[in-house]
């Protein structure tokens, strides 16, 4: 019997450097249209994208930026610990940007968070743009500051290196048994899709009342004959209290996520969405498989 892999892979880099067009590539499907506007807390799955035998799940990290106030601090730490627990990070930078102050600042962060040993990869992306030459010397710059286990050339946007860069990820991650089940993929990044958007107005509408304590699981998913979808999720709060917030007074703060969120979701399918939320409190939802749930995956095995 082949051993199966399987894994997660953290993509970094500064804003722009082309996370989402290598994820694409990589999954080989348009998952990660999640919108780039609100600075989530936890890591969250981007994309499962398989390889041979090895099964790649990409977490995205919120901004790796400068922390100032407390709350941009907690969150900068939140990000790092969703790289410091991925089986890889894999480091994009630009070409023909180079070693700017803000992947400075993520090296230094790189030799200060990560363990010793950690697989980190650097991708120089957007080969396209610049000469070889160029390209050999900013990656002797960049691994003269970072030992990094492996250097790639890639061009995300034209598909260069990026098969390699694949490859590779798949052969270092850890054998063991899939993270999702194979015919649950298909779907998957639907239900994730919906489930995002509706954290995403959750974080919208409630600031800083909730940062870190909930999370949203698309439970069930329906195309209906009449050509409309419904969609039933769960928010999951660790309190009582928590429950009250997200309801808000005369249940007005759930119907507007509720109305806005179904809005977005009917746009994205092109169908119209019946969206069905549920608020249930689950005390120690942080702490039960931790692995999961620290990693901000709505995955529960068996389900
Ligand atoms: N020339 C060139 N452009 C690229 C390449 N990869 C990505 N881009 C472009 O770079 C821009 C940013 O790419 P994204 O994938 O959105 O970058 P990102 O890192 O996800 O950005 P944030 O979401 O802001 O963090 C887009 O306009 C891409 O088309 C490449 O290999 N070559």
């Amino acid at each position: 019997m082949a051993d199966t892999r399987a894994g997660f892979v953290a993509l970094i880099g500064e804003p722009n450097a082309g996370k989402s067009t290598l994820l694409n590539r990589m999954v080989g499907a348009k998952v990660s249209i999640v919108t780039h506007k609100v600075q989530t807390t936890r890591a969250r799955i981007r994309g499962v994208a398989l390889e041979g035998d090895a099964q790649i799940v990409f977490v995205d990290t919120p901004g790796l930026f400068r922390p100032r106030r407390r709350l941009d601090r907690a969150m900068v730490a939140a990000a790092w610990g969703g790289a410091a627990d991925a089986d890889a990070v894999v480091l994009l930078v630009e070409a023909h940007r180079g070693l700017t102050d803000g992947v400075q600042t993520i090296l230094e962060a790189l030799n200060e968070r990560l363990a010793e040993g950690q697989a980190v990869a650097l991708a120089i992306n957007k080969i396209d743009r610049v000469k070889a030459e160029a390209l050999l010397a900013l990656s002797e710059k960049l691994n003269a500051a970072y030992p990094f286990m492996r250097t790639f050339m890639i061009s995300a946007e034209k598909g260069y290196g990026v098969d390699d860069l694949r490859r590779w990820l798949a052969g270092i991650l850890p054998v063991g048994p899939w993270l999702y089940p194979e015919d649950q993929i298909a779907d998957l990044p639907m239900r994730m899709i919906a489930a995002e958007i509706t954290r995403e107005k959750l974080t919208l509408r409630l600031h800083q009342e909730l940062p870190y304590q909930l999370t949203v699981e698309t439970e069930q998913w329906q195309d209906r004959k009449d050509g409309s979808t419904r969609i039933d999720q769960v928010i999951y709060v660790a309190r009582d209290g928590h429950k009250g917030i997200v309801l808000g007074h005369k249940g007005e703060t759930i119907k507007a996520i509720s109305q806005a969120a179904r809005a977005e979701m009917a746009e994205f399918l092109g169908r119209p969405v019946h969206l069905f939320l549920q608020v249930r409190v689950r005390p120690n939802w942080l702490d039960e498989a931790e692995r999961y749930s620290e990693m901000g995956l709505d995955f529960r095995e068996g389900d």
